[in-house]
Formats: structure tokens, C-alpha cells, sequence
């Protein structure tokens, strides 16, 4: 188990950013660190929250569970070995109705932001060299410990301040089970009967969303509720594998799938089957060649490069001469919740994100 967190001692200095299930803080500990020198990423769930549906409609029917995928995400992290490019738990704490958990800082965001950073929002070749060898490491860990990922794409791949690459974001991951083990590589699991109505199904849902994900442990009861989604659906539909897309048993080859999706996509910009809407991306999923033009990436180069592309800069412009500003965990929550008296008067600059819950 990762060591307590004493939420009296934790002092949030910004927040990072807000997911479906919480906000993550970059924050210290004010007894083991007071100067803030090795500040963590925080990330903080409300416990029986309601999730906003008008702003998360793309995860509108997993509300009310945020609790129960921060502590499946909390027990996948907890059980992970360590790895260079996978997050280790740092620590956890739970007060009423909060619950957290705290794991290395990661300064140079994420994929997708740096590739939107880059000339034509393209990576050059050694830096898709570079971040795929270190993603294929660190699915081929996960998939060792019997866990596939399931949620592969640019958001949830983090540079570190190394340069180096974190998955993050495992609350879809899923610890497999295996039924059938004819090819170490080829764990077939889920085995289920395909029913002939799935793709209509699937297609049916209609959502804008670009992610279509259920938690691990609540899709079970979804399907059960409404008869609508199958337990084995998730992903984010860009990344989605045709296996996945048509309901049959599938195992560790989503994340390859999902691999691919994320090369071509830094190569060229877009993501290969994305349509104008669901539906149509499902179908390219399934029929759809996806174009190439130019090289091929010439992968007997890899071992040239060594060198992280791209390391943040150490100067977050939080200088350790400057006095910390520095906030309250609970009380941002509190605040979040309480009903805004004046809408357009912020009442503390707490959030430096422009997407607030209200
Ligand atoms: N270790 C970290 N270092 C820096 N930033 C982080 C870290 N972890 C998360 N973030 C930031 O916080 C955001 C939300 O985190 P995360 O994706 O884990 O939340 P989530 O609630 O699981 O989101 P969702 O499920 O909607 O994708 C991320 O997009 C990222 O910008």
C-alpha cells in the first residue's frame, strides 16, 4: 500500500486539470516539504458526487460512480510493479467526502498538447520513434501484469519532466482474465456469445462525445439496467478496435490497435477512422483502409535515439524566491459546491482553468 497522505498537511499550488471523475492539483506537502520542491499531482474525487451530465455528456451514464472508479484507478495503481514510464502511487488519503491519491508530477503535459505544439501539429520522425518505443515498453509491462490498458490516446500519455513518457488515466484498465491460452501473445478473453443485434445497438447510442467509456467494474449493471451497453465496450471511439466495435472477445490487441491509431496520428496529424460521427467511425473502424503516404518510419534507426525530444523547462515561474501561493483542497471543493451568489465574480483566483464545474 502506498503511504497516508494527511490531507491537513496538503497544500494545492494550481490545478492541472479536470477529468470526468476529479480534478488533479499540483501540490505539496507542507510537513515533509514545506518549500514545495517535489510537488506531486493530486488527484481528488468527490465522494458520491453526481457527475455533471451537461458538461460530461459523453460519460452521462456513469454519474454517481466517481468514487467507485477512483478506487478501481487507485487499486490498479497500487498494484502495478514499477516501471520508468508507468505512475507510481505516492500516497492516498480519504476525508469524508473526499478521496486522493498523489503521483508524480508530469511538466510536460500531454501528446496531445505538444503535438498541437508542433509545425503543421506533426512530429517529426525521431520524436514518433522516441514516444512510441517507450509506449510499446510500457504496454508490454502492463500487458506482463496481466492488464490491458484500454484507453490508449495522445490526452493520456504525459511527458515527464525527464522527457520521458507516463501513461496515465487507468480506470479503464482491466485486469484480464484468462479463458483461453493457446499463444502467450494471444490471450483471448470475455468469451461470450456475439448477439446479431450489437452493431445496430452500438450504432443506436448517438452521442457527441468524442469517449465512450464505462467503468470496469459499473458497465456490468449498466447492461443489466438498460439492456443497451455490453460489459465489454470501452475505449474512446477513435482508438476503438474493430474486435471491440463488434463485440467479440478481445485481450491485450486493443492496446496494439490503439497504438497504431496514436502513430498515425503523429504522423499525420488526424487519427485514421475518425468520421463525422460515431457511427461512421465505427464503420471506418471496420471497412476502412487507412491511407499512408510518404515513408515508412525506419525502425532499424531506433537506437539513435536516446534523447528525449522534448524536456520541459525546469522554470515553472513558481521561482523559490516568490512567496507560494497556495490553497486549500477541501475548501476548493466547498467552494465548487456552494451556489455562486454573484455568477460572474470569481471569489478567488484558485483555478487558473477556464472550464469551471458551474
Ligand atoms: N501526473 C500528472 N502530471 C501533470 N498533469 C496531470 C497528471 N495527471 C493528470 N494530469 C492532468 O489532469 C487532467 C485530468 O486527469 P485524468 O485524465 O487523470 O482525469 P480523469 O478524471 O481520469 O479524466 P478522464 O477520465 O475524463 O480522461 C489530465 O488531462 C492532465 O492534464
Amino acid at each position: 500500500m502506498a503511504p497516508e497522505l494527511y490531507i491537513d498537511n496538503i497544500r494545492a499550488l494550481k490545478v492541472l486539470g479536470k477529468g470526468a471523475t476529479g480534478i488533479v492539483f499540483l501540490a505539496h506537502d507542507t510537513s515533509s516539504d514545506p518549500e514545495a520542491r517535489s510537488s506531486f499531482a493530486l488527484k481528488v474525487v468527490q465522494k458520491s458526487s453526481l457527475l455533471h451530465q451537461h458538461q460530461h455528456q459523453h460519460h452521462h451514464h456513469h454519474h454517481k460512480t466517481a468514487d467507485r472508479r477512483a478506487r478501481w484507478e487507485m487499486s490498479v495503481l497500487s498494484g502495478l510493479e514499477a516501471h520508468p514510464f508507468l505512475p507510481s502511487l505516492l500516497g492516498s488519503f480519504e476525508a469524508h467526502d473526499l478521496l486522493g491519491w498523489a503521483v508524480p508530477f508530469c511538466a510536460g503535459g500531454d501528446l496531445n498538447a505538444l503535438r498541437y505544439q508542433q509545425t503543421d501539429h506533426v512530429f517529426s520522425q525521431s520524436a514518433i520513434k522516441f514516444y512510441l518505443a517507450e509506449i510499446v515498453c510500457a504496454l508490454d509491462h502492463l500487458h506482463s501484469m496481466r492488464i490491458a490498458y484500454r484507453d490508449l490516446k495522445p490526452e493520456n500519455v504525459l511527458v515527464q519532466s525527464s522527457g520521458h513518457v507516463t501513461l496515465t488515466d487507468f480506470d479503464l484498465s482491466k485486469k484480464l482474465s484468462v479463458v483461453q491460452r493457446s499463444d502467450p501473445d494471444d490471450e483471448i478473453i470475455q468469451l461470450k456469445p456475439r448477439r446479431t443485434s450489437r452493431m445496430t445497438r452500438i450504432f443506436g447510442y448517438g452521442s457527441e462525445g468524442k469517449t465512450a467509456k464505462v467503468s470496469p467494474e459499473n458497465h456490468r449493471k449498466m447492461s443489466f439496467a438498460g439492456g443497451e451497453r455490453s460489459d465489454s465496450f470501452v475505449g474512446t471511439e477513435e482508438y476503438v478496435s474493430p474486435e471491440v466495435v463488434r463485440g467479440d472477445a478481445y485481450a491485450y490487441g486493443v492496446d496494439w490497435w490503439a497504438l497504431g491509431v496514436l502513430a498515425y496520428e503523429m504522423m499525420y496529424g488526424r487519427t485514421p477512422f475518425r468520421g463525422k460521427n460515431r457511427k461512421e467511425t465505427y464503420q471506418n473502424v471496420l471497412l476502412k483502409r487507412p491511407a499512408f503516404v510518404g515513408k515508412r518510419t525506419a525502425w532499424d534507426l531506433l537506437t539513435e535515439v536516446v534523447r528525449p525530444p522534448f524536456v520541459p523547462s525546469t522554470d515553472d515561474g513558481e521561482s523559490s524566491t516568490e512567496k507560494l501561493t497556495t490553497f486549500d483542497v477541501r475548501e476548493y471543493f466547498q467552494e465548487m459546491r456552494a451556489p455562486p451568489s454573484i455568477p460572474s465574480a470569481p471569489s478567488h483566483s484558485l483555478s487558473s482553468s477556464s472550464d469551471d464545474l458551474f
